[in-house]
């Protein structure tokens, strides 16, 4: 594409040099990624100042650079008010406005969003769509995973990524959208149909301040769906109306609104819902009637998740009974809820609670079912959110039997600080601190006897975990496996 047709797409810039007879065949934010022909666009980041790399970048062959300042280069320095704002615009006008030419579907709230991608994106494929899937544990565009730096990418990541989906003739796009991604405007550029909120509890106050911002962040993808009615793409709004937060939401979108929800009338509500050990049974109202639905899914967050999923799947265009069918077989996503397959008495599960309102759910389901003594194996994540350790600590004793906090990433943050943040006000006795993850794991496996239930609570489907500067391979099911096999239990 011609630098001149990108840079008059925009609406105020500055140049000295000559737009003219430049050829880009790449854009770029990362210096350590510009090739030949690459417009290179300079970000201000909260860590470094990207204008920085903007001589570097030239030497790797950038042929032009998008900057807030002028820089002496020789090659055309282009002088925008905002790079960041700069960027989404850049990003989709190069890619051609990729999201246009497929249906989008953004999924946002606290909990839930990986769950809830994963089950429409097995509903979808099996109405035959072809599937592009972007969040927590990666992109993959039909089949295989690839490995992501952000639950949400930045735009140029994005777009690109949507670039390729549509030259994969993918038909729907399916990504959970963080509220950090709608503050830094990730999604600029993104046109979604269906906009779907799970829940807004606690989460993230290290970067949002306050929960009214963490909601202001997460209500812009309802404020930003669609500008107008289109026959042609319409859009939906799909909230979940238990939530306290949904009136708020609703009122952010001109775009039809559909509900879903357990506790108040909605458009998808969950009936008679009755919890089991191996799954739940509900009764499912929807447009076209009410249907029973027998799931493998365990709680009643789990119930929620299907509800999002099974209306954010009919308003894409599939029929009732695909979703029932998907629904009812699907077994969920790696490290949600997930069993460690064992030969013994107690049960073992792997779960990605990393807030209180997940854990505490999840706590919740788990004392329900079990029949002997809870084990929690609970920690924090260092440089993340400190208001939430004392309540996640809190939370664990007053469900668990047995409470054992540990490390969860402590990444920079000293783990047994960590530790004591958490359990500084805890009135309660019934835990034991084990810094050492694995140790915390072969503590409960060993004390753990029939009937008992060992929850593993925080790094789900993680194959790391990050001490100081270094990352190491850490698996919650691997460890547990292993370390039940040491036990010979
Ligand atoms: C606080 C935050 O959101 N940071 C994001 C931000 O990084 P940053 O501003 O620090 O970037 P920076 O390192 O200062 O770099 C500035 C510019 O210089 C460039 N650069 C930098 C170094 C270099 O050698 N050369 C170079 O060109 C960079 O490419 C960039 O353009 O921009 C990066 C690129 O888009 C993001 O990867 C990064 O996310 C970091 C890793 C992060 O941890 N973010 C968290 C808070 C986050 O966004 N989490 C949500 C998930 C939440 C949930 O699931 O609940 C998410 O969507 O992932
Ligand atoms: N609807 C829900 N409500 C509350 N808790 C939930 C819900 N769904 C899942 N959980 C719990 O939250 C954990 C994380 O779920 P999931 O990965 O789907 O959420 P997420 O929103 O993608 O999280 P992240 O913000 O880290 O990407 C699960 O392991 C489970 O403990
Ligand atoms: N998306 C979440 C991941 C947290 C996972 C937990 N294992 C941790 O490292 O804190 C976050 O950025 O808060
Ligand atoms: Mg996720």
């Amino acid at each position: 594409m011609e630098l001149g047709e990108i840079i008059r797409s925009l609406p105020q810039y500055q140049c000295e040099k000559t737009l003219d007879g430049i050829h880009i065949s790449n854009v770029e934010k990362d210096h350590r990624q510009v090739t030949s022909n690459t417009l290179f666009i300079c970000i201000h980041g909260y860590t470094v100042d990207g204008h920085q790399f903007a001589a570097e970048a030239v030497t790797r062959g950038a042929v032009a650079i998008v900057a807030e300042k002028p820089l002496s280069l020789d090659v055309p320095v282009i002088i925008v008010p905002n790079t960041k704002r700069v960027l989404p615009q850049v990003a989709s006008f190069f890619y051609d406005y990729p999201t246009t030419k497929m249906k989008m579907i953004g999924v946002t709230g606290t909990n839930g969003k990986t769950s809830v991608t994963h089950i429409l994106e097995e509903i979808l494929q099996a109405a035959t769509f072809r599937t592009g899937l972007i969040g927590t544990i990666g992109m993959r565009i039909q089949q295989k995973y690839e490995p992501v730096n952000n639950t949400t990418p930045d735009a140029l990541v994005l777009q690109k990524s949507f670039d390729q989906m549509v030259q994969k003739q993918i038909d729907v796009g399916i990504m959970e959208v963080s509220s950090h991604a709608l503050d830094q405007g990730r999604v600029h550029g993104t046109d979604f149909d269906l906009a779907v909120f799970t829940n807004l509890t606690q989460d993230h106050l290290d970067y949002h301040q306050t929960m009214k911002d963490y909601l202001f962040a997460k209500s812009l993808l309802f404020s930003q769906l669609g500008n107008s009615y289109s026959k042609s793409k319409p859009k939906y709004a799909i909230i979940n109306i238990d939530d306290p937060a949904a009136h708020q939401l609703i009122k952010s979108t001109a775009q039809p609104v559909i509900t879903y929800g357990i506790e108040q009338e909605a458009t998808f509500r969950a009936n008679n819902i009755t919890l089991f050990e191996q799954g739940v049974h509900f009764d499912m109202e929807t447009p076209e009637g009410t249907i029973s639905m027998n799931s493998h899914l365990i709680g009643k967050f789990s119930v929620y998740n299907m509800l999002a999923a099974a209306a954010t799947a009919y308003y894409a265009g599939i029929s009732i009974t695909t979703i029932k069918e998907v629904i009812e077989q699907t077994k969920g996503v790696k490290g949600r809820f997930q069993p460690v397959l064992t030969e013994h008495d107690f049960g073992v599960i792997v779960d990605y609670a990393h807030t209180p309102d997940s854990l505490e759910n999840v706590l919740q389901t788990i004392k329900n079912v079990c029949h002997g003594n809870v084990y929690a194996i609970v920690g924090c994540g260092g440089d993340r959110d400190r208001n939430k350790r004392p309540q996640m600590a809190d939370i664990t004793c007053r469900y668990a039997d047995k409470a054992i906090f540990t490390s969860d990433n402590p990444r920079s943050e000293d783990p047994l600080a960590i530790i004591d943040d958490m359990v500084v006000d805890l009135d309660a006795t019934n835990y034991q601190v084990i810094a050492d993850r694995k140790q915390a794991i072969r503590t409960a496996i060993q004390q753990a006897t029939s009937k008992d239930m060992v929850l593993i609570a925080g790094k789900g489907h993680e194959t790391y975990q990050v001490i100081g500067d270094h990352t190491y391979e850490f698996d919650d099911e691997k460890v547990a496996l292993q370390v039940l096999q040491e036990e010979k239990k």
